[in-house]
């Protein structure tokens, strides 16, 4: 078919012709040009078409009554020329009013005919202009002088014959010969009713007729072959018009081809597909190209979908995303190599829902090797994946508790070593095992003992951390892994957390509320052990010293460490007492002008004095009441304290300039601390222009955004604000300009053994004039003697602070330093 659009003028001639015809005829009149597909679509339409506002369906119903064809001079149907007969426009056409109606159609058809030949002669003009055009694409055609037509159809294997336009063959080729089993002779000038019989004839004959209608190359339906003798043997024709260089008919030119194989195959596949029909498994058939040809057994079972909505489509509309490329390069890679992929899939359901499938995957080749199916047969294995998980759940849990087993917690300890050691970290493993718990078995039954077990686990399971592993791995011995321990102290906190589970009684059922105890043993990794089973069995021995120590206990299995944390424990539980019990009480330590030598305030310190432990020193208690959340409270207690000396000394008429607080990070942290602040200044009554607080540089710099917010909102309150143990952490400049700070406090670390450490005398003056530069004043600590004082005084530090002038004193020994 030639698409005409792009000859265009011809449609201006043609409206032309379509007009006269209906202005003539008072018809609307039509031309539908076939497509390719044996489709027409509209082409050309009078204007009384639209002048009688006919739709276009009526025109397009009205085609297969009232249309003539225009053809193609090959007698191929171009299009179809057609008049509207609508009723309104019979009615209004003059030539209904005739008296002599049977003239009237004889005209019009005349009319339409010439019509008709005026499109047909354009058209054969189109064609040979066509052909031209090919030829001047093509370039001259190479002439084989020693190659005729038949030598060149007598080397193919596949059968080829020419008919004239009467139905006779022109020519033919050898395959033909063999194929029908008769001589050329026979064949020549002969129609098909001469050859065939008279069914097969007709057929052939339609189907000659058929591309001629079309103009274009028809394949025949298959059919079998002539000759009987050999098996499966079929054939599958295709037939073309063959025409001059203008576009007359000269006959048809037919080849077939033996489709056996593929017939053989797709046979084949009909069998396998029966066989599948009553299938539990799902069944999917693609062609090569992966196009879903059939579908069978329990496939809308399994999947979802109709064999209707999925044939034509690709098995890639089942993908449930949670596989990667590499996966179906791997398929798709043993599929073409070794013709078969087995394993197991997750695909997606027509509701949506990815469920697991066990799949195989086959290629159907044909006799020459080339791929021509795959062929799916794939089973839901969600019940078995269940089953699978259930007794993988069995295996590695403890049927009563539900928690890992032994088996579990060894690979998870494994894990987690393989793990420190890349992190170069520790981790723990804390054996718990009940004390005297056989006498609850013994006394109670072990229904009971089992209840309690339960209710040990779920206790146990809300004290452990978030990243700790809990297991039962006997009886009454449970064990947790700790897999990120920092140091001792954390694992301490770990103990006496775990602890808090015996602390309140099992209540089983109207018994005796039921107190119990435990024993724990601790091993650390690597110092106690480098794999799982060494791990555990000297957590175990640890637990029998816990024993032996009394029960209610824990050790370590490194002594050094049992006797490091049985202090810690014994300084946080007296630590939790120790605010109740007033133990605490404040020194202060003045703050002095370098250069006035007047007092510029006191530093507010902390101190514990344990009628047990004796005076412990802040720098060993404040991380311990950071780590264990107290700081919070006793930050406020300090607050307060020191808020109620200073009115204290207001009231008594003496100066003291500023005094300050220092605030954990932990404290600044909370959202509420500002008003904290806040409510203690109400409450006292102390001015908030004679506060300062002091924040640890490395607090300042760790979430600085947030900080910055804060002590904002401080500043604005008239607190004075300092950075202290400046020069040990790592304040960005950046942020050092925007935070909201007044002073800058030089760590005494630095100011040790100036002037003579060149290192700190020049860090001392680094920090003296970034202070300078940045207009905060610079106040040095652990001044202790002249040589320090003088070095600092002459590189321009603005106050001092040390043993110099005095230590933290209680307030009434501090009189010398009021004025
Ligand atoms: N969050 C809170 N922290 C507090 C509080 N009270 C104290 N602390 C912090 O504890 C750390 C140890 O404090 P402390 O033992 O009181 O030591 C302070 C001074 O006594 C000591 N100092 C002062 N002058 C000298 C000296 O000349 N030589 C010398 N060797 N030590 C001296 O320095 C400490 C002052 O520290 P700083 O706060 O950095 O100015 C300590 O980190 C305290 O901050 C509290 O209530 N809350």
């Amino acid at each position: 078919m030639i698409d005409i659009s792009i000859s265009s003028k011809y449609w201006q001639n043609w409206q032309h012709s379509v007009d006269l015809l209906s202005s003539f005829s008072q018809c609307a009149v039509v031309v539908r040009v076939v497509n390719a597909s044996g489709q027409y679509c509209p082409k050309l339409s009078s204007a009384s078409l639209e002048n009688h506002q006919v739709l276009e369906e009526n025109c397009i119903a009205d085609l297969a009554n009232n249309s003539h064809i225009i053809k193609w001079p090959s007698r191929a149907v171009f299009g179809y020329l057609s008049l509207c007969i609508d009723s309104q426009i019979i009615e209004i056409n003059p030539l209904n009013h005739s008296e002599d109606r049977d003239i009237v159609p004889l005209k019009l058809e005349s009319l339409i005919a010439l019509c008709i030949k005026n499109i047909e002669l354009e058209l054969s003009e189109i064609y040979r202009e066509h052909q031209h055009q090919i030829k001047l694409e093509r370039g001259p055609i190479a002439s084989l002088e020693d190659v005729s037509l038949q030598l060149f159809i007598d080397s193919l294997k596949e059968h080829i014959w020419i008919k004239d336009t009467s139905g006779r063959y022109m020519v033919c080729n050898q395959s033909v010969e063999r194929a029908w089993g008769k001589t050329r002779e026979e064949i020549i000038n002969k129609t098909d009713e001469e050859i065939f019989v008279a069914d097969l004839a007709n057929e052939f004959i339609q189907s000659d007729r058929d591309a001629i209608h079309k103009g274009i190359q028809i394949t025949t339906e298959e059919c079998k072959g002539l000759i009987e003798d050999v098996d499966k043997y079929w054939l599958e024709t295709s037939k073309v018009p063959l025409l001059t260089e203008d576009g007359e008919l000269l006959g048809v030119v037919g080849v077939a081809r033996n489709i056996s194989q593929h017939k053989a195959v797709q046979e084949e596949l009909e069998i396998t597909g029966r066989i599948f029909e009553n299938s539990v498994e799902g069944v999917l058939i693609t062609d090569r190209k992966g196009e879903i040809l059939e579908t069978y057994g329990a496939f809308s079972e399994i999947t979802g979908y109709s064999k209707d909505e999925v044939v034509g489509k690709n098995p890639r509309m089942f993908s449930s995303g949670r596989h990667d490329k590499a996966f179906f390069t791997e398929l798709w890679s043993r599929l073409i190599h070794k013709g078969k992929w087995h394993g197991e899939i997750w695909n997606r359901r027509k509701n949506g829902a990815v469920f697991p499938q066990m799949l195989t995957v086959s290629s159907v080749s044909g006799e020459d090797s080339e791929v021509r199916y795959f062929v799916a047969v794939f089973s839901d294995i969600t019940l078995q994946k269940k089953s699978e998980a259930e007794l993988a759940h069995q295996a590695y849990h403890d049927p009563l508790t539900q928690l890992p087993n032994r088996m579990a917690l060894i690979s998870l300890i494994e894990q987690d070593i393989r793990h420190a050691e890349v992190q170069q970290g520790q981790l723990a493993t804390v054996f718990i095992d009940v004390d005297f718990f056989k006498h609850i078995n013994d006394s109670f039954g072990h229904l009971a003992g089992d209840k309690i077990l339960v209710e040990l686990a779920g206790r146990l399971t809300s004290l452990k951390g978030a990243e700790d592993t809990l297991a039962r791995i006997g009886g009454d011995e449970f064990v947790v892994l700790l897999p990120q321990v920092e140091g001792n102290e954390e694992l301490t906190l770990a103990l006496s957390k775990l602890r808090k589970a015996f602390e309140q009684p099992f209540i089983i059922d109207d018994n005796e509320p039921i107190r119990l105890t435990a024993s724990m043993g601790v091993s650390v990794f690597p110092h106690d052990g480098k794999d799982s089973y060494t791990l555990l069995r000297n957590a175990d021995s640890a637990k029998h010293r816990a024993k032996l120590d009394g029960r209610n206990s824990y050790a370590f299995y490194t002594e050094s460490l049992t006797q490091e944390s049985r202090e810690h424990l014994k300084l946080q539980s007296a630590l939790h007492a120790a605010l109740d019990k007033q133990n605490f009480h404040l020194v202060y330590q003045p703050k002095l002008d370098f250069v006035t030598m007047e007092t510029t305030g006191f530093e507010a310190l902390l101190r514990w004095c344990d009628p047990v432990l004796g005076n412990v020193s802040p720098a060993k208690f404040i991380p311990i009441a950071e780590k264990i959340g107290l700081i919070n409270e006793i930050g406020l207690w300090v607050l307060k304290q020191a808020c109620q000396q200073g009115v204290k000394w207001i009231s008594q008429g003496k100066k003291f300039g500023r005094i300050a607080v220092n605030v954990a990070g932990q404290q600044l942290q909370r959202t509420s601390f500002v008003d904290e602040v806040k409510q203690v200044l109400q409450e006292t009554g102390f001015p908030a222009s004679a506060l300062e607080l002091e924040v640890t540089e490395s607090f300042m710099m760790s979430d600085p955004e947030v900080v910055i917010r804060d002590l904002q909102r401080l500043g604005e309150m008239g607190i004075e604000l300092s950075i202290d143990d400046f020069g040990t952490g790592y304040s960005s400049l950046s942020y050092l300009k925007k935070l909201p700070i007044h002073k800058l406090k030089l760590d005494q670390s630095f100011v040790k053994d100036l002037p003579l450490d060149l290192d700190n005398a020049a860090i001392a003056k680094a920090v003296i004039a970034l202070g300078q530069a940045l207009n905060l004043k610079v106040i040095a600590e652990g001044v202790e003697n002249e040589a320090q004082a003088t070095f600092l005084r002459d590189n321009g530090c603005d106050e001092a602070q040390g043993y110099l002038y005095s230590k933290p004193m209680l307030p009434e020994a501090l009189n010398d330093f009021l004025y």
